[in-house]
């Protein structure tokens, strides 16, 4: 259909070949190709701007998708002055999604093919301040969408089990299905699949999404769902060695590892457009009660006690599926998890007890260091 891009092309323009980010700017001016449809050898690596990117999925994401594509190329963003670490291991900058000019700057400015969209209230936080919730869950996400019909970027705006109700078959849930969520956060996530939806579908934006299950890490804590129990128990076994569980020992919620989490998101933004059938997927990789939990941790920690108090997150979680059906996504994106239960548990134990004895060290040599 159009002639592919050359590099004599874009010399001719003036561009200097080196910097890929005006050879991308060279290509969409004289072809209007999306980067799926140049040749390979031409593409050069996409610029990424991830927001929310101080959560818990911020950091591994970045960390994953710079081994792949350079440091430079992934830019991490959020409101919050971000730690020591966040601000050594790559770039980092503030984007506030509630101001669209400052959205706008950030992808002028950075030159930005891909937009990975993290920041949001989750569900328990979101059922505290429901005002705020709207805001960043709705309003914000709405600027995300046009920033990125605007600038013809591949966007990516993660789901949630939130985003079924009490009305939904729990097991398994399938990707096509009723939703009637109870809280703001579900609210907010169905409105989500359905904006992006609708952008694709009139403006050809190149929208994608899964929805994930309760998401469990070592490195950055959970940032106020009701699936947390799940990575603070590990944090218990390690340090009390007991776990008081906000859920009963009988809800079963699907949940994930991060790295497989981290690995499913950079997946599906690497997949040529063709591949998607739909542009929301069901991930999912194991799911289990907290009774089912314990257990598994307690063959590692023999001493390990819980104790059930169930709180407002439980009438949450009773709502939500209990295993989630993800064959399409496994039949048209290849997905694929790495971690069940057992592996899950030995996992985050060894990294746990690793970061608790290199803070002891630490902390050791400081005390060392003031004598
Ligand atoms: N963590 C999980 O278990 C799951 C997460 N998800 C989704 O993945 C995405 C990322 O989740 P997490 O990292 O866990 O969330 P998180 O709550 O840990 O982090 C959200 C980040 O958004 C930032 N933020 C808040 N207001 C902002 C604003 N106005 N502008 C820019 N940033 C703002 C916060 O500072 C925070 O760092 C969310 O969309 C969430 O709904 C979906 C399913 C499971
Ligand atoms: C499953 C999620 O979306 C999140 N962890 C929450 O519990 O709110």
């Amino acid at each position: 259909m159009f002639p592919a891009i050359t590099k004599s092309v874009c010399r001719s323009a003036g561009h200097d070949l080196q910097r890929t980010q005006l050879v991308r700017h060279c290509v969409r001016f004289f072809n209007g190709f999306s980067q799926d449809e140049m040749p390979v050898e031409e593409t050069p690596a996409p610029r990424i701007l991830i927001t929310g990117g101080l959560g818990q999925l911020g950091s591994g994401l970045a960390s994953l998708l710079r081994k792949k594509y350079g440091a430079d190329n992934v830019i991490m963003s959020d409101i919050v002055n971000p730690p020591r670490h966040v601000r050594e291991s790559g770039r980092y900058i503030y984007a506030d999604i509630l101001d669209f000019k400052n959205l706008q700057e950030k992808v002028v400015n950075e030159g930005i093919d891909w937009l990975i969209h993290f920041s949001a209230l989750l569900s328990a936080v979101g059922e505290a301040n429901v005002p705020l919730a709207i805001k960043v869950n709705i309003e914000g996400m709405h600027n995300i969408l046009e920033v990125s019909k605007q600038y013809k970027l591949r966007v990516f705006i993660p789901s949630t089990i939130g985003a079924f109700g009490p009305t939904t078959p729990r097991n398994p849930t399938p990707d096509l299905t009723i939703q009637r969520p109870q809280t703001i956060y579900g609210v907010a996530k169905v409105h989500a699949e359905l904006m992006g939806e609708y952008y694709h579908q009139k403006y050809g934006l190149d929208f994608r999404c899964l929805r994930f299950p309760g998401i469990i890490s070592a490195e950055t804590p959970p940032g106020g769902g009701t699936t947390d129990y799940s990575t603070e128990i590990f944090h218990d076994a390690v340090t009390t060695q007991r776990h008081e569980c906000f859920l009963e020992h009988d809800t079963r919620l699907p949940m994930m590892y991060i790295d497989d989490c981290t690995r499913a998101t950079a997946e599906v933004m690497e997949l040529p457009e063709h591949r998607l059938k739909q542009r929301v997927y069901n991930i999912q990789a194991m799911s289990f009660t907290p009774a089912e939990i314990y257990a598994e941790v307690k063959k590692h920690v023999p001493d390990m006690e819980i104790e059930y108090k169930p709180d407002s997150r439980q009438a949450i979680a009773d709502t939500w599926p209990q295993v989630l059906d993800d064959t399409n996504a496994r039949l048209d994106l290849g997905w694929n998890h790495e971690y069940d239960l057992p592996k899950l548990v030995t996992t985050m134990l060894t990294k746990i007890r690793a970061q608790k004895e290199a803070k002891q060290r630490t902390t050791a040599q400081m005390e060392a260091a003031a004598m």
